[in-house]
């Protein structure tokens, strides 16, 4: 069993997301601030809020890290880590939970957990030949295009073949308005009841900056789960995804087969991104739409610039109701990872994949930082009003802003 790297940990984290080095870090955290994501953290005796940390449990920790964690922290990261790569859902479940958290110790909890989690799935990668060991597919299109109804098929087909499928939904609208696009209704209600699947909404809230961070971390946490096929799914609304795009092996953007203002809100953007083109309904009265459709998404796709030197994006029908399309989609995916894998680009872009996660952790982080910094807080809502009134120059209010922030 690979020790936790907190080292590396600190490494990664700016100084500004820990106030001290994590060895300084002795306090032992009170059950309620673990109550959402276990029931095992003991709550310490009266009159003890914290803990020295604990020598005495060395399951999979070297010492140095074992100087880092107190006892029940150790035991809660352990009984996650085994239960995740043992394939528990409920393990997974909680882990994800851990990641999504907003309370800064459990962040750091969550990130030793993370780096362990990605040390085990290195080791499985070089099992594997170097190769990864799951498929990560990103799913997006308009409302009402029949993402979940074309996830569920999918997944139960997968399934049935032998996979283990987990699907993460981000809902960017929760990032904006609080509500949900995705979260409301119920969905892929017999995918949810398959031992094989893995269902997970996107966190209620938070910025699109967080979500990413959360949606990449439960993208390694699904796979140390031993899912082999991670499907991201986010509404074609905003810049979630651009943001999906950035986290997946192949982006698959889905169609209905209506034409005019219906598929005005589709980003040029975005079908420039897309591996895959599936219009979807291709049934009964909706044929003749959906095969025009596809022959305008064709020619649009011909005239773009092509992503990849090994695939060729390509646009397809499909069905859910009668699954016409279903399974040759599949096939058309797996002909994508197939040439990817070969040529070395699908490693090469989840590389290039790392950057972009750390940068996004980086932002969010620092503007976090930023705007709880007492100074800026301060200072922010006369310089807001100046701005507003045209009084300063935003440029300048930025600049002022960010010279509190620095001079301390
Ligand atoms: N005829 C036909 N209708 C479909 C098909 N797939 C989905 N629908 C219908 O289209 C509507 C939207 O389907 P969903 O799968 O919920 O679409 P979605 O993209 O997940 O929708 P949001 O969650 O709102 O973004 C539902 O009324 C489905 O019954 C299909 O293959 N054929």
């Amino acid at each position: 069993m690979r020790p936790f790297s907190v080292s590396l940990l600190r490494h990664i984290t700016a100084p500004h997301t820990l106030t001290a080095p994590l060895v300084t870090k002795t306090r032992c955290l009170h059950r309620g601030i673990f109550a959402a994501s276990s029931s095992s953290i003991q709550s310490p005796p009266p009159g003890h809020s914290r803990c020295a940390p604990s020598r005495s449990v060395s399951t999979g920790f070297s010492e140095h890290q074992v100087q880092d964690l107190c006892g029940p922290e150790l035991r809660l990261l352990n009984k996650l880590y085994d239960g995740l790569v043992g394939g528990q859902r409920a393990s997974l479940a909680e882990c994800i939970t851990l990641v999504e958290t907003q309370h800064p110790r459990k962040k750091e909890l969550a990130q030793v957990l993370l780096q362990r989690v990605l040390a085990y799935r290195k080791e499985q990668e070089s099992q594997n030949g170097g190769k990864p060991v799951a498929f990560r597919v990103g799913l997006s299109g308009p409302p009402g295009a029949g993402k979940s109804s074309f996830i569920e098929v999918v997944g139960k087909m997968l399934t049935a073949r032998g996979h283990k499928v987990s699907v993460l939904a981000v809902d960017p609208s929760s990032c904006t308005t609080g509500g949900s696009l995705l979260g409301d209704k119920t969905r892929m209600t017999e995918l949810s009841r398959d031992m094989n699947a893995f269902i997970r909404p996107s966190p209620a809230s938070g910025t699109l900056g967080g979500v990413t961070r959360t949606t990449n971390e439960a993208i390694v946490l699904c796979e140390g789960a031993g899912y082999d096929i991670v499907l991201v799914e986010t509404v074609g609304v905003g810049q979630s995804e651009f943001a999906v795009a950035d986290m997946v092996d192949m982006f698959v953007l889905l169609i209905p087969p209506a034409g005019g203002d219906e598929l005005q809100g589709i980003k040029r953007g975005i079908i420039e991104r897309a591996d895959l083109v599936v219009v979807t309904k291709s049934d009964g009265d909706l044929v003749v739409p959906a095969r025009r459709i596809q022959a305008e998404y064709t020619s649009a796709l011909k005239l773009l610039r092509r992503q990849s030197k090994s695939w060729n994006p390509k646009v397809m029908r499909a069905s859910s109701q009668t699954n016409e399309g279903i399974p040759e989609a599949w096939a058309v995916m797996q002909s994508y990872q197939d040439a990817m894998l070969a040529s070395g680009e699908l490693q090469r872009r989840r590389q290039a994949q790392h950057k972009v996660w750390m940068w996004s952790l980086i932002q969010e982080n620092v503007l976090l930082h930023f705007s709880n910094h007492p100074g800026v807080r301060g200072a922010l809502p006369q310089l807001e009003e100046k701005v507003t009134k045209g009084a300063i120059s935003p440029g300048l209010a930025a600049d002022l802003l960010l010279k509190t922030f620095l001079s301390s």
